[in-house]
């Protein structure tokens, strides 16, 4: 689903951040484009320091920022069962079997850890009591023979935890993608202009790739919670005192890790505009779409240096969290250092006293290693598994909301419209500052051609994208025979479209699947053929290898590469193709040669016989064919009335009909 991200240079998810300045729009359609993913053009002249602020994001709410902050002791110990349900509930969404065999084998592992502490306080007594060396060993040997059975045993489940671990953590982080994958699709398509959802979806993509990394960290967890539970226990048995003691000697290494843990994660999140701004470099830089401009631009040493500046700048916040990091590590030893000593005295002390034996002050050093181990386990892997939670809780709360944009219409379910009403309709984007439509009242009619012209930005395609239900408006009403969009069912309302936008989608996949859009008929192939053929991509099938089986993606084996007019030609017989109510075209013949574009015009009579048909276009002559034309300005109808009267009357359509008239009487001197 992703463009390579934060992920590769070991990012976070983004912050809820906004661009510094308004970058121009990067071009649409590709992965991880959002507000957030634009990039700004320097002009010359500008100064690479001025024009890396320009590219940096800051934090507005702070929320993750606080987050970061929260990863405290306190926290860290109110979280740490939730992630750990929570990893457990996906773990058992996606395979039963494997989170149970997982469980069994931590819950024998704790068993076992107890067992060999018990062996070695066996074996140690055994050995150091008095009496013949061949009795000694006699009274050892059954001590040693669990101790080495508990080792056998736990080495087998460590590996067998580790391959069950290694199963669902992929598992589960494709799961958790899939569900994001839902959730994007369940939103309104108003989400994609919104900064918010942007960044929400970003967030929760690195969430879904972490997913997988909870069950590793979640096992960890639940080991060192084992082996500190056996370990204390015979640690108690042996001396009760111990065990507080350790603890507290244990502290003072664990809040240093917890420190580091934190500085590691706010200077990563300080990165996160950067590591946004790297991704976005990496693709434009590594994909085909814009190769031949870097080229032919020759841009490659302008976007390698702004590689390299966001990079050093990266580097500089990695360098200065690891020293800090690795401070904090060193004091955390020393003091780490100073509280094993005590422990050790306190050891030497009981022995001293009378109160241990040999044996069990053997035993002790042995539980003493396993809970001072277990300890530092516990909080270095729960400062990371708290970490992961945070990415986590930004996955779940897209997932809860679809970032605030799930779609709530009705259930109605629409047949094909013998009328499709626009009355009074005004639409504003989210964060315009002005309407892209204003008052807009107009009818479509089955049977009949409805043309939208105008100047660029005069509202066509937003016009066009409100009456396929895309959009709901920001006041008035679109409603398909009566009924408001806003109370039909979406899914049964788009049964009844078939759109041809300025920017049709190149599926990678076979010709047939980009024609039937994965929904065949029960007519099968000779239905995709026939809407090939209105379209004139029949043409374009008959050169290709394979026909319908062609998979249309060049870089892949066996794949063709379609020319520009060629994949038009697949975009509008996948319209015609669709046994919808509605047709809409937006620019449907911008690549035709005008061979193809006579063609299409000839069909498009025939095909509104039984469907309404709404023509977006800037070629004026071609409107012609329309029943009737509604000229836009400024998102307002500023004419109406067929070819004949418009062209008659003193007005826009006359203007836009004068431009292209001359143009072509210029190109023909
Ligand atoms: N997704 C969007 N988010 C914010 N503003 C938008 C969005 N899409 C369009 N607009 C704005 O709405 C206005 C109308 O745009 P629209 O694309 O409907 O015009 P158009 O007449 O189809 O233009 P063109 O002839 O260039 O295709 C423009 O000012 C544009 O900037």
């Amino acid at each position: 689903m992703s463009e390579p991200t934060d992920a590769s240079a070991g990012g976070v998810p983004g912050p809820r951040t906004a661009p510094v300045s308004s970058p121009s729009a990067a071009p649409s359609a590709r992965p991880h484009d959002g507000p957030d993913a634009d990039t700004s053009q320097t002009g010359p002249g500008t100064s690479s320091a001025a024009a890396a602020t320009q590219m940096r994001y800051v934090d507005l709410t702070g929320s993750r920022e606080a987050a970061g902050r929260s990863i405290r002791l306190r926290d860290m110990a109110r979280r740490l069962p939730q992630l750990v349900r929570r990893s457990l509930a996906l773990a058992w969404q996606v395979d039963r079997r494997a989170t149970i065999g997982l469980l069994l084998c931590q819950a024998v592992t704790g068993v076992m850890q107890a067992l060999g502490l018990v062996a070695i306080s066996g074996t140690l007594t055994a050995l150091l009591t008095g009496g013949d060396v061949y009795d000694r060993l006699l009274q050892a040997w059954p001590s040693v023979a669990l101790l080495a059975g508990a080792a056998g045993v736990r080495a087998l489940l460590s590996i067998t935890v580790s391959w069950l671990s290694s199963r669902l953590g992929p598992l589960m982080s494709r799961e958790a993608e899939h569900m994001l994958l839902t959730g994007c699709v369940e939103a309104e398509l108003c989400a994609y202009d919104d900064p918010d959802f942007n960044r929400a979806r970003e967030a929760a993509d690195r969430g879904a790739q972490v997913t997988g990394d909870l069950i590793n960290e979640g096992q960890d967890l639940i080991a060192s919670s084992a082996s500190f539970v056996a370990g204390a226990l015979v640690l108690a048995g042996v001396n009760w005192m111990l065990l507080p003691l350790l603890i507290a000697a244990s502290l003072p290494q664990a809040l240093a890790q917890i420190s580091a843990a934190r500085v590691r994660y706010l200077a990563n999140l300080r990165s996160n505009g950067d590591l946004r701004m790297l991704s976005v470099l990496r693709w434009h830089i590594y994909t085909k779409d814009a190769a031949d401009q870097i080229r032919a631009g020759t841009m490659s040493a302008f976007l390698s240096g702004r590689y390299r500046e966001t990079v050093a700048r990266i580097n500089r916040e990695d360098r200065a969290a690891a020293d800090t990091g690795a401070r904090m590590s060193l004091v955390g030893a020393l003091c780490g250092g100073l509280g094993s000593a005590i422990v050790w005295s306190a050891v030497v002390l009981l022995l001293a006293n009378g109160r241990i034996s040999v044996g069990h002050a053997g035993t002790a050093v042995f539980a003493l290693q396993t809970v001072g181990q277990s300890v530092r386990g516990l909080v270095a892997v729960g400062a990371r598994a708290v970490r992961t939670g945070l990415y986590m809780d930004d996955w779940s709360s897209f997932l809860d909301k679809a970032g605030g944009f799930r779609m709530r219409r009705g259930p109605r379910r629409l047949e094909p419209p013998k009328t499709i009403e626009v009355t009074s309709v005004t639409h504003r984007y989210a964060g315009k500052d002005r309407d892209a439509l204003s008052d807009i009242s107009l009818t479509l009619r089955r049977g009949e051609v409805t043309a939208l012209v105008g100047y660029n930005g005069s509202g066509k395609s937003t016009l066009s994208r409100l009456i396929c239900g895309l959009h709901l408006p920001t006041s008035g009403q679109v409603l398909w025979d009566g009924v408001p969009i806003s109370e039909a069912d979406p899914q049964a309302l788009w049964q009844q479209v078939a759109l041809v936008p300025q920017d049709y989608a190149r599926w990678p996949l076979t010709v047939r699947e980009n024609v039937n859009l994965g929904q065949p008929t029960a007519r099968g192939d000779a239905a995709v053929h026939e809407a090939c053929e209105a379209a004139g991509a029949d043409e374009v099938v008959g050169t290709l290898g394979a026909g319908l089986d062609t998979l249309l993606a060049r870089e892949w084996l066996n794949g063709e590469e379609l020319s520009g007019g060629q994949w038009q030609r697949i975009a509008l017989a996948r319209a015609f193709f669709r046994e919808a109510g509605l047709l809409v075209l937006d620019e449907p013949t911008a690549n035709l040669d005008p061979r193809a574009e006579f063609r299409i015009f000839q069909r498009l009579r025939e095909l509104a016989r039984d469907r309404a048909v709404l023509l977006v276009t800037h070629r004026i002559t071609n409107v012609a064919v329309a029943d009737r034309i509604v000229v836009l300005d400024e998102g307002r109808i500023v004419q109406e009335g067929t070819y004949a009267e418009l062209a008659q009357r003193p007005g826009m359509f006359q203007r836009l009909l004068s431009y292209q008239v001359s143009s072509t009487e210029r190109g023909r001197r």
